[in-house]
């Protein structure tokens, strides 16, 4: 058994993550995860379940080549089958383990498998002491363990236990339970079940509820001492608890648990990211721990108490689950503290007395642009804050015939205006054309999304960009762009030229005296 005192985690990213709708991997790209969940510092990783892919037999077995300190568990049903599949995948494996599940739910007993209770007992009995008779390491699974009615949970746990399982896994597989019943649930298992204190009680929950990384916290309250966990919380459906979140809830309230993992949080971003990269499924930026915002600020009076003290608004450092830092980021929401800081971060000290013109220059343009950045805040201080930089004067698009076609109109402060068209093999593709006719500013697309915000009436279309522009140097560097309309088509003129004049106000501000919009004349 564990020490009493640390929780094991048990990475079923590549086995139940990877089960998520899109989040497929293959085996090359399981390796790779592999070693980063090794290096994380998991104690358990699941790395598929061999009976249902070549796929999957290939990746246990590529993992097993060079993953040798975690263990490496296998999924099989309660099938003679599927085990000796698994036994045969975990062969040359340091340390395996033989994992074997049966649902034991009324409902999953009569609609799924349509067996009674004595023939799902019988199924567990036979399967675990099979399992045992191949592998010392046998984890023992009820699914819909959390539905299923409490003495024949007990009756099944018993028989795991009595053949030889070394691990006892009770999911809530649907994510349905509660904190406080899930915790009730292992206190009254392990109390009762026989030879419960020879083997190790592990949760696996599911956030259906939202509620995956409550009910394993809850879970390891009750007597739990290995939690089921993926990377980004991915999984079937909404997913499973996620190991960031539960390692860090182990952590910041260490006093309160007196428990921790042997993970090194510090590589928890990294492994985030690397998933994302390799399955290509986005992370939500308000995500704990590893979303873009978890420790980002824009509001003005958080800004300011972070200025005075990081832990008036953060409970943990960034630097410990692996971000370089905070961000304080420039927006509509912040105040003088904030822009007061950035400016001094960019060699400016100002009195109090000329933060107001700046201030109220800044407030202006946070009306065009949502996010204010350093090349903004330059072009404040040098008193040239068009802001506006190209402004759409107007425009027309087409989709008629074989190709789409669109004409700009755009007008610049000094009263300028340029007039261009373009063809596109869609409205949008002739609308970016046109707009890079007109401004002389190539745009490499590398992601383009429409959404709607707000509601009923008050709706209107944002367009957001990520794009690369080559600055003549064969370098090319990000940008974000943004634009909100009520036409989605507009919406989308409008982020293309949020980009466009950020890039001229760099330009000018390189090369001064250089005519700012009309730069590219
Ligand atoms: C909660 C979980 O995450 S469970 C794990 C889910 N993971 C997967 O399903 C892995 C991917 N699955 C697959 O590739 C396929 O479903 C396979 C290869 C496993 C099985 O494929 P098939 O033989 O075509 O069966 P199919 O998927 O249609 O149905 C599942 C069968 O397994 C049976 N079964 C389900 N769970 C168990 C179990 N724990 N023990 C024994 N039998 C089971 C079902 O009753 C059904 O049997 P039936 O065909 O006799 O009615
Ligand atoms: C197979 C088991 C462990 C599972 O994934 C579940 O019940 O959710
Ligand atoms: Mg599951």
């Amino acid at each position: 058994m564990s020490s009493p005192d640390t929780i094991r985690i048990f990475d079923t990213t590549l086995r139940d993550g990877e089960q998520s709708p899109g989040c497929s991997m293959s085996p090359q790209q399981k390796v790779v995860m592999a070693r980063a969940l090794d290096a994380l510092g998991v104690d358990i990783i699941e790395t598929g379940f061999p009976a249902s892919s070549e796929s999957d037999r290939e990746a246990a077995r590529l993992i097993a080549r060079e993953v040798r300190r975690p263990t490496l568990a296998v999924l099989s049903r309660c099938l003679p089958a599927d085990i000796e599949a698994s036994v045969r995948a975990l062969e040359g494996t340091a340390n395996p383990r033989l994992h074997v599940f049966v649902s034991t739910s009324p409902l999953h007993r009569e609609h799924k498998l349509r067996m009674s209770r004595e023939q799902v007992l019988d199924m567990t009995a036979s399967s675990v002491a099979h399992a045992r008779r191949l592998v010392d390491d046998v984890e023992f699974s009820t699914e819909d363990g959390t539905r299923t009615e409490e003495d024949f949970l007990v009756e099944v746990i018993t028989a795991a236990i009595a053949n030889g399982a070394t691990t006892i896994n009770v999911p809530d597989t649907l994510g349905y339970t509660t904190p406080d019943e899930m915790r009730a649930l292992f206190q009254r298992l392990i109390a009762t079940v026989p030879g419960a204190r020879d083997v190790v009680f592990s949760a696996h929950c599911h956030n259906d509820l939202g509620l995956a990384v409550a009910n394993s916290l809850a879970a390891i309250e009750g007597g739990a001492r290995q939690v089921e966990c993926t990377v980004n919380g991915i999984g079937e459906r909404a997913g499973n608890c996620a190991v960031e979140e539960l390692a860090m809830a182990l952590k910041v309230r260490q006093a309160f648990y007196q428990l921790d993992t042997a993970l090194d949080t510090r590589l928890l971003v990294p492994t985030s990211q690397l998933l994302r990269r390799l399955t290509g499924m986005g992370v939500q930026r308000n995500k704990a721990i590893v979303g873009e915002n978890a420790f980002a600020h824009e509001s003005g009076i958080h800004q300011h108490g972070m200025l005075r003290h990081r832990g008036t608004y953060e409970i943990m450092n960034p630097s410990d689950v692996g971000w370089p830092d905070s961000k304080l980021v420039l927006g509509r929401h912040s105040g003088r503290a904030a822009v007061s800081h950035r400016l001094r971060a960019l060699g400016y000290t100002l009195e109090d007395d000329q933060i107001d013109p700046i201030f109220s220059a800044f407030k202006a343009l946070c009306e065009q642009q949502r996010v204010v950045d350093d090349d903004d805040l330059e072009a404040l201080m040098h008193g040239d804050v068009d802001g506006q930089g190209w402004r759409l004067a107007s425009m027309t698009v087409s989709d008629r015939g074989q190709r789409a076609s669109a004409q700009v109109e755009l007008s610049d402060p000094a009263g300028n205006t340029v007039s261009e068209s373009a063809l596109g093999d869609g409205p949008v593709d002739a609308l970016f054309a046109a707009l890079a006719a007109a401004t002389g500013v190539e745009l490499a697309l590398d992601s383009y999304q429409v959404h709607s915000v707000g509601i009923g009436r008050d709706a209107r279309g944002e367009a957001n960009l990520s794009v690369r522009h080559d600055d003549g140097t064969g370098a090319s560097d990000a940008y974000d762009g943004t634009g909100t309309s009520r036409d989605i088509i507009e919406a989308s003129a409008l982020a293309w030229l949020d980009v466009a004049n950020r890039i001229l106000r760099r330009r000018a501000d390189a090369a001064p005296g250089t005519q700012r919009a009309a730069a590219h004349a």
